[in-house]
């Protein structure tokens, strides 16, 4: 990957390279731990420094805690004090509903409220008092992929994958910093996945919008990621630039991608 003279080359993410726009990292993960209610350990001391305006990418086997480390990136399970830091400050010291205004989620599936699309993708703005005129609703409709036509379309005839677009256009009416994408596009046809993928790379170049994607398709992985965690049993075991994964060396993570590809 070729810099320019005003990019700043920072090591990042255990010692991986990333182009970094600005040097401060939006997210740090300071080991992170979980451990189940029945005393299994799920994540065992996680760290990790997320730049702005990057995608990260999270791979790794079933059940290896990929959901449960995004998760808790916006309180979705509530992490120790000090082991999640959003522009330096402890998320749990946040307000939970101005962190996921900040730092906005989307699933494996969408779920649209009753009502238009309009209505769905006004609804966040509409809590705080601010009401979002046409011309904006067609913005955010535009940033997610789709057309303005879609606005007063009801939510329940929509496909899988508009409503996906959708619920990404809802996301980005809170002005989030930080998407967390949990396999946004596992449910969708390649065409959607596209639209999905697209949509992602957009934001990052016109919002520099950091993105924490978790996806079980390590060629998705490659086309859109700037570098990929691996995560095995819990841990985070190589971090590599997506082109370099053929050079992983944990047996676990090798077999992993071995068997992905
Ligand atoms: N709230 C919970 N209570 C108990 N166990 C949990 C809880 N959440 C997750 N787990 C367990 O923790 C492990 C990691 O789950 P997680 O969903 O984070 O994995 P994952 O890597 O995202 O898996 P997949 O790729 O299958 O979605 C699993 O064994 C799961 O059963």
């Amino acid at each position: 990957m070729e810099t320019t003279p005003d990019e700043t080359r920072i090591p990042m993410l255990n010692g991986v390279d990333v182009i970094e726009p600005e040097t401060k990292s939006k997210i740090q993960v300071r080991g992170l731990t979980r451990v189940s209610d029945t005393g299994v350990p799920i994540l065992n001391g996680v760290s990790v420094d997320i730049p702005k305006g990057v995608i990260v990418g999270i791979i790794g086997p079933s059940g290896s805690g990929k959901s449960t480390l995004l998760r808790a990136l916006n309180r979705l399970w509530e992490p120790p004090a000090g082991t999640v830091l959003l522009d330096g400050r402890d998320i749990c010291d946040l307000d939970v509903l101005t962190l996921r205004r900040k730092v906005g989620m989307l699933f494996q599936l969408p779920v649209l409220f009753d009502g238009t699309v309009a209505d769905n993708i006004r609804y966040g703005p509409q809590l705080r008092g601010k009401k979002l005129s046409d011309t904006e609703v067609s913005k955010l409709l535009n940033l997610a992929d789709l057309d303005s036509s879609f606005a007063t379309k009801a939510g329940g005839e929509l496909s899988v994958g508009q409503a996906q677009r959708v619920a990404l256009a809802r996301t980005l009416a809170n002005d989030p910093k930080v998407l967390l994408l949990d396999e946004p596009t596992s449910a969708l046809d390649p065409i959607s996945t596209q639209n999905i993928e697209d949509a992602i790379v957009k934001l990052k170049k016109a919002r520099s919008m950091t993105t924490v994607m978790v996806s079980h398709s390590v060629k998705q992985i490659q086309r859109i990621a700037d570098v990929v965690c691996l995560l095995v049993n819990g841990e985070i075991v190589e971090v590599l630039k997506p082109d370099h994964l053929s050079e992983a060396k944990h047996p676990m993570a090798l077999r992993f991608l071995q068997l992905s590809s």
